[in-house]
């Protein structure tokens, strides 16, 4: 493994892992992103895919963020859909529009047209030049969709509103659903442990649309692919290598089994009650998140009140905080500098 310049910040580790903390780390999902000005800018220039693919590009965007606010840490600027494209399927950003997948699985039979040898190195070459330029200032988190996600954007071709597509596939065509499920799998644990090779110092693993699941369709379609995930990273890495958070957006159906997984953080969507999060998913796991993306509209003593509320809910130990879900393009960035304030002094 290559060697980076000391950790100069390492709260957001330390709470992972479960060790004390003399305050409460924050970071915020999406935190590189088109709420920033000078993100915009470089956007301007560049396609959204061109950004990820160009290790230059993405260190620079993922360090935006961390130059700008007191965060504790950063995330690799990249995407879950770079799994499908290294699957063979074609995926674009449209703007407006979001991700687009011409040509996505239609039945079962197209599974036929995945391959799985695309290179994902330019993530990894990202991730060390990130490294390096962050010159120690916080840890870099890497990331990957979770399988039912991306499984829904392979088969559904783009955003929905009922990702009816990929359920359909769920009801009529369970066991070749799990042969998806298992394809990408098995390429995500590959490549969450090439990133943390090349350099990512934590992995959240994103279950974003399990919302659009209930109880029983997580549990057979979700959560054992989540725990194969960690468990082989783990296995692989070694189980103190790297702290695993999961974030199963909507999964309020699942919480105690969540807690149950062998991930050192679970993410909470902004619709859980912390004190109802914490009672579920026990003592032993730290609990990420979760304050509406759009309290972040409220003016700033209303805001303070909302973050410093929700630190109050979760505790301040074995607790970080976060957004419940992705920053919201059209943030005052100056209300995201308030609300990283309010929790660093809670
Ligand atoms: C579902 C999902 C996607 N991508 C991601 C998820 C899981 C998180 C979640 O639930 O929000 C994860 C993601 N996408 C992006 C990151 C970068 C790191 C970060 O700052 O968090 C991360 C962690 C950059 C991005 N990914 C995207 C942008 C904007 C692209 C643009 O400039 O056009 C960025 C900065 C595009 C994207 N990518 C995706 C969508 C639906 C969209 C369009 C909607 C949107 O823009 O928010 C797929």
């Amino acid at each position: 493994m290559a060697t980076f310049p000391p950790l100069k910040n390492d709260l957001f580790l330390r709470v992972a892992r479960g060790q004390p903390a003399e305050r409460v780390p924050v970071w915020i999902m999406r935190q590189a992103g088109r709420y920033l000005s000078e993100f915009r800018a470089l956007r301007e220039k560049h396609n959204f895919f061109e950004m990820c693919q160009t290790p230059a590009l993405a260190a620079e965007v993922t360090l935006q963020p961390i130059m700008k606010f007191p965060l504790d840490a950063a995330i690799i600027f990249s995407d879950i859909l770079v799994i499908p494209q290294a699957m063979g399927l074609e995926v674009t950003m449209e703007p407006g529009v979001g991700p687009v997948l011409p040509h996505p699985l239609k039945t079962p039979e197209d599974m036929s047209r995945l391959t799985y040898d695309g290179s994902l190195e330019y993530v990894y070459d990202a991730i060390k030049l990130t490294r390096e330029k962050l010159e120690g200032r916080v840890p870099l988190i890497g990331f990957a969709g979770a399988p039912w996600t991306l499984m829904s954007y392979m088969i559904e071709g783009g955003g929905s509103k009922t990702w009816s597509k990929p359920k359909r596939w769920l009801y009529a065509h369970p066991e070749e659903s799990k042969l998806l499920l298992d394809k990408i799998t098995e390429l995500t644990i590959q490549y969450l442990v090439n990133q943390v090779r090349a350099g990512a110092q934590a992995l959240q693993v994103f279950e974003s649309h399990a919302d659009f699941l209930n109880r029983d369709l997580f549990l057979k379609y979700s959560l054992p692919y989540l725990a194969r995930i960690s468990h082989e990273v783990k296995k692989q890495l070694g189980d103190d290598a790297v702290p695993m958070i999961v974030f199963p957006k909507g999964a309020h159906y699942a919480l105690k089994e969540l807690g149950k997984l062998n991930y050192d953080v679970v993410g909470i969507d902004w619709t859980v009650d912390p004190a109802v999060a914490r009672e579920q998913i026990g003592p032993n796991v730290t609990l990420q998140g979760n304050l509406d993306p759009c309290a972040l509209y409220a003016p700033q003593d209303k805001l303070r009140d909302l973050a410093q509320g929700m630190v109050a809910k979760f505790g301040k130990q074995r607790y970080i905080a976060n957004l419940g879900h992705g920053i919201y393009p059209d943030t005052n960035p100056e209300n995201v500098r308030a609300f990283i304030q309010a929790v660093q002094s809670a």
